[in-house]
């Protein structure tokens, strides 16, 4: 079995009695990027300094490929863990040019430097840049840099904090797509901190979900979008619209429709929550809507309160007959109903989460 490049065990870490680290576990594979994604201050970033060892934690242990770096008595420094770091602030050095800044971290003769400089910066599509300073590179020319720096001693496990946020969105795309290709081609594993759920899901193979210190929920992008583990964790990722029920004999009776909740007690109060991509819109005919189906269910009418054309999508906003409540519908392409409109909502069922209510 492969070792992993990266092993969290029951990490802790608190400041002035305020626990921000609160027994986070996970491990990263060579070549597998994880994310921890979460809202700002539940301590993804004391995670990641403590696993680059600037930050001591109270209780927890850290391998990386299977030698322990960190425990109760062990703290070996951050130069001899074989980690690399991108930060969004760790600034190249401006009075070295770019071959210099590179070189930085290797060891080595001056000669076989230049080679493996040229080679990490043609990885990165830098070498024409080669002898420019940093001050005569843009942020994202800047940044590849910074990432043939941070590979130069090719580190077994390669930490980055919110290593995009300085730059422009079109830019970003680009630059995160290429770092992927590079970081995946030298096998390191890598560990990203965001807080950004669209960069989450376009950079990891495994996002661990943070709240308050602990890590809610780890799984693969298209199941922690699919089956968030609570409502907070599906809000993270888009709008939610909730629908309120109450369990009767394991199935929730609402305007639309009846929807299953198994092993709930009767008399729990539940959130149906879907998101906005998920609500099917129908059209009036003459104040009734489309029949009930077994995916759907039943429609309910609602009056468009206002539409607004996003590029590539559509939002419209209902107001609901049934109680007055609000839902958001996301439509591809140009839907743009007139305020007052009335339309039929359908909810699809395999797309609801179905939580206790009070969630969040
Ligand atoms: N050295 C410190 N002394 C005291 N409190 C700290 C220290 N470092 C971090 N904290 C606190 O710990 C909490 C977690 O901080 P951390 O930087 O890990 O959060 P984060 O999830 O990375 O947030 P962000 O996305 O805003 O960087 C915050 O409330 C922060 O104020």
């Amino acid at each position: 079995m492969t070792t992993p490049r990266l092993t969290i065990s029951h990490l802790s870490k608190s400041f002035d009695g305020r626990q921000v680290v609160n027994d986070v576990s996970l491990s990263v594979m060579p070549g597998q990027v994880t994310c921890l994604l979460g809202p700002s201050g539940c301590g993804k970033s004391t995670t990641l300094r403590a696993v680059a060892g600037v930050e001591r934690p109270d209780s927890g242990e850290i391998h990386v490929d299977g030698v322990m770096v960190c425990d109760q008595t062990t703290m070996i420094p951050p130069e001899d863990r074989s980690i690399g770091l991108m930060f969004q602030d760790f600034a190249l050095f401006p009075h070295l040019d770019v071959a210099a800044n590179v070189a930085f971290g290797l060891k080595g003769r001056k000669a076989d430097m230049r080679g493996q400089v040229e080679n990490l910066l043609k990885r990165v599509g830098m070498l024409r840049h080669i002898d420019r300073y940093p001050h005569e590179l843009s942020g994202g020319e800047q940044q590849r840099v910074a990432l043939a720096r941070a590979l130069a001693p090719k580190p077994k496990v390669m930490l980055m904090d919110e290593p995009f946020s300085g730059l422009d969105d079109r830019l970003r795309d680009d630059i995160r797509d290429e770092t992927l290709e590079v970081l995946k081609d030298a096998g390191a594993a890598v560990l990203l901190v965001t807080h950004e759920p669209a960069e989450a899901m376009r950079m990891a193979d495994e996002i661990a979900l943070m709240r308050a210190g602990r890590i809610v929920q780890r799984g693969a992008p298209y199941n922690i979008y699919n089956t968030p583990v609570d409502l907070k964790a599906a809000q993270f990722f888009s709008d939610i619209n909730v629908i309120k029920g109450t369990v009767e004999g394991a199935l929730t009776e609402t305007p639309f429709g009846q929807f299953l909740a198994p092993g709930v007690p009767d008399g729990t109060q539940v959130d149906i929550c879907i998101r906005p991509q998920h609500l099917k819109i129908d059209f009036d005919r003459g104040g009734r809507g489309p029949l009930p189906t077994p995916a759907d269910g039943t429609p309910a009418r609602g009056v468009v309160k206002r539409a607004r054309f996003m590029g590539s999508e559509s939002l419209v906003e209902f107001v609901m007959d049934f109680d007055g409540s609000t839902l958001k519908t996301q439509v591809p392409s140009v839907f743009l109903p007139k305020p007052g409109t009335p339309l039929w909502l359908m909810i699809r069922r395999d797309r609801c989460f179905v939580f206790p209510a009070g969630g969040a």
